[in-house]
């Protein structure tokens, strides 16, 4: 551009207009109540209607959240994924949705912390808002731990999928189950007895879910830290954010030298499960994500030490 060219720009017309321009109308005439008092509450009919239901509220209910660790970083903040549910009976309509995420909002201005005791105060606490018998809660969330190369001693965070799950009745009182989904080198056994050199391997993804007792202080244990020693101390190879060329060979050989199928993974996991005398009943599944298929290997098991004989 010289100095004698001008820039013609548009004129426009104001925002209201625009709306207009692409369809936008007028409101129509308002006659349905605008007081919460005079409106309609369909969701709070009483009639009989059919059937109970077992389960209904919310899902895929994101949140900042706040967590310990027994591994750095000690306190975080990381983001929940939150269901929450309970019962109804066929004499209501509904359930109230608005008090879920409405709690949620509450404990969130708290700074609540998400740990178990929390929950089982929330879901208690969330029974007597529905005024209902029971309600249930689920949250998932990424937990973040410190991981050291193993010769190097370099820190990066890895991350592992953990979900805590509380049940609460007034007659049966809580019921929790945990879950971890942790990731692993595998390395093949066949593969390594049938090859002149090298072994496939592949990135397992272990995931354990377990019932803990009553007598399970979170105050004492951390259950992400066990669960995560319960599948990275049975894999071939612990997976690392930073690894040099000695943490490296480290690793390569500590994978060659401890090869798994899958099935080898979730039995040496459950074992590790069946020892942790807090846990009730523990499910275990693997899935490689195999690096010469384009296909998955699969495993699961579960067990409950409640159905042990008793001699
Ligand atoms: N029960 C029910 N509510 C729904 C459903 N889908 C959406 N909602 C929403 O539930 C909200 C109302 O929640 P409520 O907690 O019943 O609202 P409220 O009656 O004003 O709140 P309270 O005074 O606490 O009883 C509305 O925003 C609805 O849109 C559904 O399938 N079932």
């Amino acid at each position: 551009m010289n100095n004698t060219e001008q820039v013609i720009k548009k004129t426009l017309p104001s925002k209201v207009e625009r709306h207009k321009l692409f369809g936008s109308v007028n409101p129509g005439p308002r006659t349905k109540p605008v007081e919460k008092e005079q409106m309609a509450d369909l969701q709070n009919s009483k009639k009989d209607f059919l059937f109970d239901i077992d389960a209904v509220g919310i899902a895929n209910v994101k949140n900042p959240i706040n967590i310990s660790s027994n591994i750095k970083p000690l306190n975080q903040t990381t983001i929940g994924t939150f269901s929450f549910t309970s019962r109804i009976d066929k004499d209501s309509k509904g359930t109230n949705m608005s008090r879920f995420t409405e709690q949620l909002n509450e404990y969130y201005l708290n700074n609540y912390t998400i740990d178990i005791e929390t929950l089982k105060i929330f879901t208690k606490d969330l029974a007597t808002r529905l005024n209902q018998q029971d309600a249930q809660m689920e949250v998932c969330f990424p937990w973040f731990f410190e991981r050291k190369g193993p010769s190097s001693e370099l820190a990066g965070l890895n991350h592992a999928n953990a979900s805590i799950r509380v049940d609460f009745d007034q007659e049966k009182g809580h019921h929790v189950e945990v879950s971890l989904s942790g990731t692993i080198t595998t390395l093949c056994p066949c593969s390594k007895e049938i090859s002149e050199y090298s072994a496939h391997n592949q990135r397992g993804i272990v995931t354990m879910t377990a019932n803990l007792s009553e007598e399970f202080d979170e105050r004492e244990i951390d259950w992400k830290e066990a669960l995560l020693e319960a599948a990275e101390s049975n894999a071939s190879a612990r997976i690392h954010p930073v690894l040099k060329r000695p943490d490296e060979k480290m690793v390569t050989e500590q994978a060659y030298e401890n090869p798994r199928f899958v099935e080898d993974i979730v039995r040496l996991v459950a074992a590790d499960l069946y020892e942790l005398p807090y846990v009730e009943k523990f499910s275990v599944y693997c899935k490689n994500e195999e690096s010469i298929h384009l296909h998955d290997a699969v495993a699961s098991l579960t067990y409950d030490k409640r159905q042990e004989a008793h001699v």
